[in-house]
């Protein structure tokens, strides 16, 4: 099933063309790559995807419904997890907050962010540390769960192992992996690395 189209988007800066004529359907369950040299487009696109960012022209469909702002259904992991989240908050904090927003009885976080961070390979006791006391791997093993507890259909991965070291970033892709198969989620997968991208990807587009 069809769950995120975009038709013919482009989007300059001022003068500057960042991305002309992109297209792109993806299905649930499935891995579409995004690969392209620095400054090719691949953050605006995935911006633009997830309904950060308004292209000029085309229009991007989520749920056959015209995608105008950030819908739940489509998270984002950034390349840089620490850094989304706050830092005054726990991590426990922060994951509960999410919790409540989806209207799960405070009761039940504790054993839900349990059995998430079990499944993410997650010790416990991080959930009462703050992002700055957790290391990069760990963070983005958060960022996915934290994702995840929103049921997303689809998620936009920008570049969510660059800044990790390679074992780190094979458990990672190895677990997106998994999650996928658990729960048929999307994913748009965007590396600079196309061996990373060959490795997710179903398809793989090239900007
Ligand atoms: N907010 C912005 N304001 C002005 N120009 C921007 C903005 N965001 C991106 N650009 C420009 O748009 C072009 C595409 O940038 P983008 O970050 O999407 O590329 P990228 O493929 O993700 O690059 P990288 O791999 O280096 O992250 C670049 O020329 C960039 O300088």
């Amino acid at each position: 099933m069809l769950i995120l189209e975009a038709e013919h988007i482009s989007r300059s800066y001022g003068m500057n063309p960042a991305l002309n004529d992109f297209s792109l359907s993806l299905s649930s369950g499935e891995t579409v790559g995004l690969t392209g040299p620095s400054g090719s487009g691949k953050s605006t696109c995935a911006r633009i995807l997830a309904g950060l960012e308004r292209s000029d022209t085309g229009s991007v469909r989520y749920a056959e419904k015209t995608l105008t702002r950030p819908d739940p259904g489509i998270q984002m992991i950034f390349q840089d997890p620490a850094g989304s989240f706050n830092p005054v908050l726990t991590i426990r904090q922060s994951l509960s907050a999410v919790l409540s927003l989806r209207r799960v009885p405070k009761s039940d976080h504790h054993a839900v962010l349990l059995a998430e961070f079990e499944r993410a390979g997650l010790q416990t006791e991080i959930l009462s540390r703050y992002p700055d006391q957790i290391s990069g791997g760990q963070a983005q093993r958060v960022a996915i769960v934290r994702g995840m507890l929103v049921h997303p259909r689809v998620m936009i991965l920008d570049e969510p192992t660059s800044a990790l070291d390679v074992s780190v970033q094979a458990q990672i892709l190895h677990l997106l992996k998994d999650i996928q198969k658990e729960n048929g989620v999307a994913y748009v997968f965007i590396s600079h690395d196309p061996s990373v991208v060959e490795f997710m990807a179903d398809r793989v587009i090239c900007l």
